[in-house]
């Protein structure tokens, strides 16, 4: 038989039980040539040396690979070809168009609730490579909770978050995430937050005085109450770093005093969507993420500087920290004191967990800031009735000095329902990713080492099969009990938990969920205690209107500006 033939054949073998192995093609190249060097095969070909003859012979299997990969496995024999699914819009590329064309998640949403599926629907992206949405509770919960660590986060993204997150515990996995996860939890527990919630009111009172000073400043109306259009995502930014700064790193960034604040302008960089990014965050689906972060481009460059400015304060933290424990001086009541005081971790791990605790702490909360205003300015008698509870129950934000205790906010019905509806409605995260570690199953189907699973809380959380006919309405009433023990109403009336899917759920769920729920809780109580919101841009009343930038939080790509009067004598 002709060698080349055999070669092919093994090739093709390799390249299914080493998708990702470079090395066995250009082994096989290596053998190929030497065979055509000793005239045992292609002896008509002309030349010989080496060269040709292994660069062919890399060339052919890189060509077979391809149309393994691209053509026939996905649509002619990977067992996941029977999961139903989207009709791919194209040959070569699946649904990924569709997918580039609408904001993060929006696609996957208008499937689960157009798709009849049993838990599971599969798509194609880039090249046709496989991707599966997980849509039903029973599958959720496999994948998050009874088989959590087989399924892991793919290298790309663990490449790309560490490089500005650290590689703390959102990265680790397996037996180190378990341990990490263990030594944190004291520092998340709600006895702990709970603390916390007289500090994440100082902060909102500083942050709404900071704004109203801004918006009398500019308020250039004859109007008989101050207003002025502001952007909220910047102040929401702003604000949520020192909140995260104070109570998780026990140091006050000034960012509500100072909108150029370094550490605010590193993130606001970072987190910009830039073209360069789209380029490079689309290549990452047939290259790997450290090759691409070797060329020498600009968002490259961007990255590398800003995960030294991160690094650097977070390791300037844990010096003036320890030195303040060496000193015998009392410790505050932040995050980083309880994670030194559990004396689990290095001082490198640290400045990993730190950076981590930074990002994963203030740009979501900004993103559900953002979004609440913008919802409650589209609905004027949430707004309106939410603040009446507000002015009712809390005190005054303008009495300095004043405080509240987490049972003030925590016990005030509509608030909590608001906050729900809007992380239901616009999850910060909108889409994360797993990947199966080893050969699995989900919901009896089997699936393969190396499948890509799709978590889409822009999607679960507004399934109709889950939520009821009325899952795309933003409705916080759906928090609130119809009659005495209404327990359905602590999941919004949905089937089950597995539905809200905006911190996740199981071993890996956010750990910072009391604390963010209860630094939002703060915020919009004050934000809402002495503004009131309107659209400025009232095309923005249709919500297809406002262009959203992906990423690993969603916001609306070019600010929210909104119209913002004071609320006098509160
Ligand atoms: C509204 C605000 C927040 C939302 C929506 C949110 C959402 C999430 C989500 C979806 C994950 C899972 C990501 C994944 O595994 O792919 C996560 C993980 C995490 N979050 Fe949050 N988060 C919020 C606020 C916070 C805050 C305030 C902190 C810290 C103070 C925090 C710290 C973390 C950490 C450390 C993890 C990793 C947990 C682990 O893997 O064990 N988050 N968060």
């Amino acid at each position: 038989m002709d060698l080349t033939l055999i070669l092919a054949s093994i090739s093709i073998v390799l390249f299914q039980l080493y998708p990702r192995d470079f090395r066995s093609r250009t082994a096989i190249a290596v053998f190929g040539a030497y065979l055509k060097s000793t005239g045992q095969i292609l002896s008509s070909w002309p030349g010989s040396g080496l060269f040709l003859p292994f660069v062919s012979v890399w060339l052919l299997q890189f060509f077979l690979e391809v149309v393994w990969k691209v053509v026939l496995y996905p649509k002619l024999f990977s067992p996941l070809r029977k999961f139903p699914g989207p009709k791919p819009g194209s040959f070569f590329m699946g649904n990924f168009i569709e997918i580039r064309q609408h904001p993060t998640g929006v696609p996957h949403r208008k499937w689960i609730n157009s798709i009849p599926n049993n838990g599971i629907i599969r798509y194609l992206s880039l090249f046709n490579f496989e991707r599966l949405l997980i849509t039903s509770p029973e599958a959720l919960r496999e994948v998050l909770t009874t088989k959590n660590y087989e399924f892991q986060k793919p290298s790309n993204m663990r490449f790309n978050l560490g490089r500005i997150l650290g590689v703390g515990v959102l990265l680790a996995e397996g037996e180190e995430h378990k341990k990490q996860r263990r030594d944190l939890g004291p520092a998340f527990k709600f006895g702990h937050v709970k603390n916390l919630y007289p500090m994440f009111w100082e902060k909102s009172r500083e942050c709404v005085e900071a704004m109203t000073a801004e918006i009398r400043k500019n308020a250039t109306t004859t109007e008989e109450r101050p207003n002025a259009v502001i952007e909220v995502g910047s102040w929401a930014s702003r604000v949520t770093l020192d909140i995260i700064g104070v109570t998780g790193l026990g140091r006050d960034f000034g960012a509500i005093k100072d909108p150029n604040n370094k550490l605010n302008q590193t993130y606001q960089n970072i987190f910009k969507p830039t073209r360069q990014g789209q380029i490079l965050g689309t290549l990452q689906i047939v290259l790997p993420a450290p090759l691409l972060d070797l060329l020498p481009v600009k968002r490259n460059t961007d990255m590398h500087s800003a995960a030294h400015v991160i690094r650097t304060t977070c390791a300037d933290l844990i010096r003036e920290k320890k030195e303040r424990q060496a000193s015998g001086k009392p410790m505050t009541l932040d995050i980083l004191s309880a994670a030194l005081d559990s004396k689990a971790f290095t001082d490198e791990n640290l400045v990993d967990q730190l950076m981590t605790f930074l990002a994963a702490g203030h740009e979501t909360t900004a993103s559900a800031m953002t979004w609440a205003v913008y919802l409650l300015a589209r609905h004027q008698d949430v707004q309106s009735r939410l603040r009446a509870e507000i002015h009712q129950h809390l005190p005054s934000i303008s009495k300095e000095g004043a405080t509240i205790s987490h049972s003030d906010i925590d016990n005030l019905p509509y608030l909590s329902a608001v906050c729900n509806e809007v992380l239901r409605y616009y999850s910060p995260v909108p889409l994360t990713l797993r990947e199966a570690a080893i050969d699995t199953t989900i919901a009896g189907h089997r699936v393969p080492k190396g499948t890509q699973i799709m978590l889409v809380p822009w999607a679960v959380n507004k399934s109709e099969s889950l939520w009821g006919p009325d899952a795309l309405e933003f409705n916080p009433e759906r928090w609130l009990p119809k009659h005495p023990g209404d327990i359905k109403a602590a999941s919004g009336g949905a089937t089950s938990n597995y539905a809200y899917m905006t911190f996740l759920h199981g071993p890996r769920s956010c750990i910072g969920q009391q604390f963010a729920k209860g630094e939002f809780a703060c915020l919009v109580g004050a934000w809402v205690g002495r503004f009131e919101f309107e659209l400025h841009n009232k095309e923005e009343m249709d919500e297809t209107k406002v262009e959203i930038k992906g990423g690993i939080t969603a916001r609306p790509s070019k600010g929210m500006y909104i119209k913002t009067t004071v609320v006098e004598g509160w």
